[in-house]
């Protein structure tokens, strides 16, 4: 028998599968999908084996034999490895990295695979009934554990045999990953076992040691151990506090090492299906009958913020599980909250996996063996959860289906709404689509030409209202020059400041949302106009608070804060812009003793920081919300009556033809915050352009009225979603030849296009031009970590063709960018276009 494998050499010439030979002792193990070792050249590589066949057209001798595999399992299903080729022809990688993101980072370090014999099925055992195999078993058990090289050599005639053990669970592979992994350990408090010490413990303090006697009150009523860090943040107390109570004997501290499955030891309290609303009843028929029937369709799912759409979600997935068959639930990386997550563990319990990249690899790995090892039927994660394992695919369901985080920024540069509908095409199982703010690729492929329409391709279904009736906020559009007019230099509108001041007095709840990009805070002279820019990369660096220092956020350079200008020696050199830090300052400035929490990337980088700031504010211990996207998606408080948009413009402004979409996004999720239960809810959204069509139409709540105008605008300036979009972009260190092989890259499309036949744009044909090729000009960002740039964009109507063109342009500068480390990146789809 023979494989076909694909190496781990991400190149031109090794990006095609090569014949191998099974060896005999291996052909128990080696399938579609299995990784393996093999020479290739002077090296042994990795490789995934994507063909399984018994002829071989090369000369046997010629073909070499694969040196081991790596797995007990393959780690990838057959559909997965056609996945990957899929995705390396749609968006022009090489197969061997489709590959490589499929599977988890744990799994790509190199380790040994020990097997043992289980200790848990002892009593079993007498059932084996293979008296021939008991040499093999008394040697598993007298080693105690062995590797499954070693074993095979001794035993090569029994792969088999010991394949049905590890199946039935006898035998166990040993996760040595596991123990390679850093364990993690955290510092944690343990009560007394006898409680009641600590009642009479509490009295022997004195007054003044306050802090003290809360901790033992907290310990008392929860009398769990509970993590340092975690009681410092509930109680907010020092540590000193604690260690003095450590001290004196009363409590304990110490390292414990913390599970990986991040919430294993978290009960969720198990919840039922909901009486539907007639709406999500109405919508929930189809998707139903669909997964019922096995038969592929995409649902998109245009629900209003608040109409209950993961209801709808948790009882389709239901249907697909009375099916016996496996859902995956994509989420928004930052929208993946615990909150999130307890929706879907609370329905399904251990039946649900969660991967997302706060996990760390250990954890990751864990939750993945979960699928692939059929012990869960669901899986909710970010993007890469596409990937998930599974075999009998009934339903996946994308939340959030506009969000551009969906797409990966790097090498596979796939979509993951577009390979989970391929996914889906493969195994007809059906796709939900869901959002409040559908994007215009999906919306336009659900309404076809304007008229929704039985032939086309995704179905529109609609949920216009909110749950039981609840009004949407209203919206109030504040426009900030009137407020400088009229004398107000504050950052708060008066309407806002005022909006706040009645939510402390009603002990109601408000979510303040400064955008991201908004708060570019970087640095300026205000006597000469210089600015601090990354000497590597053409951009401002960025202000960090925390640190007082300047940093890239390309390259990672940084530099400490300056005290005088660089350029004229003044020293009115300082910080510009709005940071959530700053509009935290004023706050407190405004309103003393109110109590804010910050999310940021500055206070969000410590693993299940993320958490403990949304549970602190979910149990009303903060009265302000204040961050940046991550605080307007998906988080349903019930106490959020008030939202407030510091700034609507700073997205708008972006050199991007999504710039109105997002705004539009944006703006309408995080007003979907305010008043989704019992309280009514209000917004302000403030601004400097007011009269833009996207703020107008996200104040009025009206998706139409938007997607009405916007479709146009794209359709006169020819983007998305009437046209497709290929952004290729060169780089190089000398400016001088970057711009030469930018313009005969260009040329040398044209060309391939012209022998094609391809209808391109030349201003004044009268056909419709299939094919438009703007540039080579400068890229927004025209130089980062000292490699200049250079990009051309491809706006084409139709499909695979144009992507052949520009993989063979593409491959005729291959010597160059190996002699002359040239780079070329091509994103098919792109979603940022710098
Ligand atoms: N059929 C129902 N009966 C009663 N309450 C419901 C029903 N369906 C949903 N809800 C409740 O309504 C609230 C809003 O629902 P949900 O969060 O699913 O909305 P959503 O459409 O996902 O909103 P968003 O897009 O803003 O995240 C939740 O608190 C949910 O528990
Ligand atoms: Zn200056
Ligand atoms: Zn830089």
């Amino acid at each position: 028998m023979f494989a076909k494998v694909i190496v781990d050499v991400p190149a031109k010439q090794t990006n095609r599968p090569f014949d191998y030979k099974i060896p005999d002792v291996l052909l128990e193990w080696v399938e579609v999908g299995s990784r393996v070792a093999v020479s290739f050249g002077p090296r042994t590589l990795q490789g995934f084996v994507v063909e399984v066949f018994e002829q071989s057209d090369y000369e046997a001798s010629k073909i070499k034999s694969i040196e081991h595999v790596l797995d007990l399992e393959p780690p990838l299903t057959p559909e997965l490895v056609e996945l990957a080729h899929w995705i390396s022809e749609t968006y022009l990688c090489h197969e061997i990295t489709a590959l490589q993101v499929m599977i988890p980072g744990a799994l790509k370090a190199k380790y040994e695979r020990q097997l043992s014999w289980s200790p848990l099925r002892e009593e079993e055992e007498a059932l084996l009934s293979f008296p021939e195999q008991n040499q093999l078993i008394a040697h598993i058990k007298n080693k105690g554990s062995v590797t499954f090289e070693a074993l095979l050599a001794i035993f090569p005639e029994q792969g088999p045999w010991i394949k049905q053990l590890l199946r039935t669970g006898f035998l166990i592979e040993s996760q040595i990953v596991k123990d390679r992994m850093a364990k993690k350990k955290v510092l944690t408090i343990f009560p007394p076992t006898d409680l009641s010490q600590l009642a009479s413990q509490m009295e022997q303090l004195s007054d003044k040691a306050k802090r003290q006697k809360e901790i033992l009150q907290f310990l008392l009523e929860n009398s769990q151990p509970i993590p340092l860090t975690e009681l410092m943040l509930k109680l907010d107390v020092g540590a000193s506090a604690v260690k003095s109570l450590a001290d004196k004997g009363w409590v304990e501290l110490k390292e414990i090492e913390v599970y990986r499955d991040p919430y294993a030891n978290r009960s969720f309290p198990r919840t039922q299906p909901l009486l539907f609303t007639e709406e999500q009843q109405q919508v929930f028929n189809p998707i139903s009958e669909a997964v019922r029937a096995s038969r592929h369709q995409v649902f998109l799912l245009h629900g209003v913020t608040g109409s209950g759409k993961t209801e709808v979600y948790l009882q389709s997935i239901q249907q697909c599980l009375d099916q016996d068959k496996e859902a995956i639930v994509l989420v928004p990386e930052i929208s993946l909250t615990p909150q999130m997550v307890e929706r879907f563990k609370g329905r399904f319990g251990d039946k649900v996996a969660v991967l997302h990249s706060r996990l760390s690899q250990g954890e990751r790995y864990d939750e993945w063996r979960k699928i692939s090892l059929k012990q869960v039927m669901v899986v909710i994660g970010a993007r890469s959860a596409v990937f998930a394992p599974f075999t009998k695919l009934g339903l996946i369901i994308i939340d959030e289906e506009h969000e551009a985080s969906y797409k990966q920024e790097e090498s596979p540069k796939y979509h993951a709404r577009d390979v989970a509908i391929e996914r889906a095409r493969r195994q007809n199982a059906s796709v939900i689509l869901g959002s409040a703010t559908p994007s215009l690729e999906s919306y336009y492929q659900a309404i076809g030409t304007g008229i929704p329409n039985e032939d086309s391709n995704y179905k529109l279904l609609t949920m216009a209202e909110r749950v039981q009736g609840r009004p949407m906020p209203p919206v109030h559009i504040v426009d900030m020059r009137e407020e400088l007019k009229e004398g107000n230099r504050s950052m708060f509108s008066r309407g806002l400041y005022k909006a706040i001041e009645e939510r402390l007095n009603k002990k109601e709840q408000t979510v303040l949302l400064l955008n991201r990009r908004g708060y570019s805070t970087f640095v300026m002279c205000r006597t000469c106009g210089y600015t601090v820019g990354c000497p590597h990369c053409d951009i401002s660096l960025t202000y960090h608070q925390n640190s007082k220092r300047l940093r890239c956020h390309y390259c990672g350079y940084t530099e400490p804060q300056p005290h005088e200008c660089p350029s004229c020696k003044s020293e009115h050199i300082r910080y510009f812009g709005t940071g959530t830090q700053k509009v935290e300052d004023e706050l407190s400035k405004l309103f003393p003793g109110i109590r804010v929490i910050r999310m940021d990337v500055d206070t969000t980088t410590e693993k299940g920081s993320h958490e403990k700031w949304l549970n602190l504010f979910r149990d009303r211990k903060a009265d302000v919300l204040l961050g940046t996207q991550m605080v307007a998606k998906g988080l349903d408080f019930p106490d959020v009556t008030l939202v407030g948009v510091i700034a609507a413009d700073t997205v708008l402004n972006l050199p991007d033809f999504r710039a109105g979409e997002r705004t539009f996004q944006l703006l309408t999720q995080v007003a979907g915050r305010a008043g989704r239960h019992q309280l009514p809810g209000e917004v302000f959204i403030q601004t400097y352009t007011p009269e833009h069509y996207s703020i107008q139409s996200a104040s009025q709540h009206d998706y139409h009225a938007f997607i009405d105008t916007e479709l146009d605008l794209r359709h006169s300036r020819g983007y998305p979603p009437y046209y497709r979009l290929i952004l290729v972009t060169l780089s190089h260190e000398q400016l001088a030849l970057l711009v030469r092989t930018a313009e005969s890259y260009v040329s040398r499309i044209k060309e391939l296009a012209r022998e094609a036949g391809i209808i391109m744009y030349t201003g004044n044909s009268n056909q419709v031009p299939e094919l438009d090729i703007m540039g080579p000009v400068a890229s927004p960002i025209p130089r980062i970590k000292d490699r200049y740039r250079f990009q051309c964009m491809l706006k084409y109507r139709g499909e695979a063709h144009i992507s052949n063109l520009v993989r063979k342009a593409t491959a005729f500068f291959d010597d160059l960018c190996r002699q002359q480390n040239l780079q070329i990146s091509v994103d098919v789809d792109p979603q940022l276009l710098q």
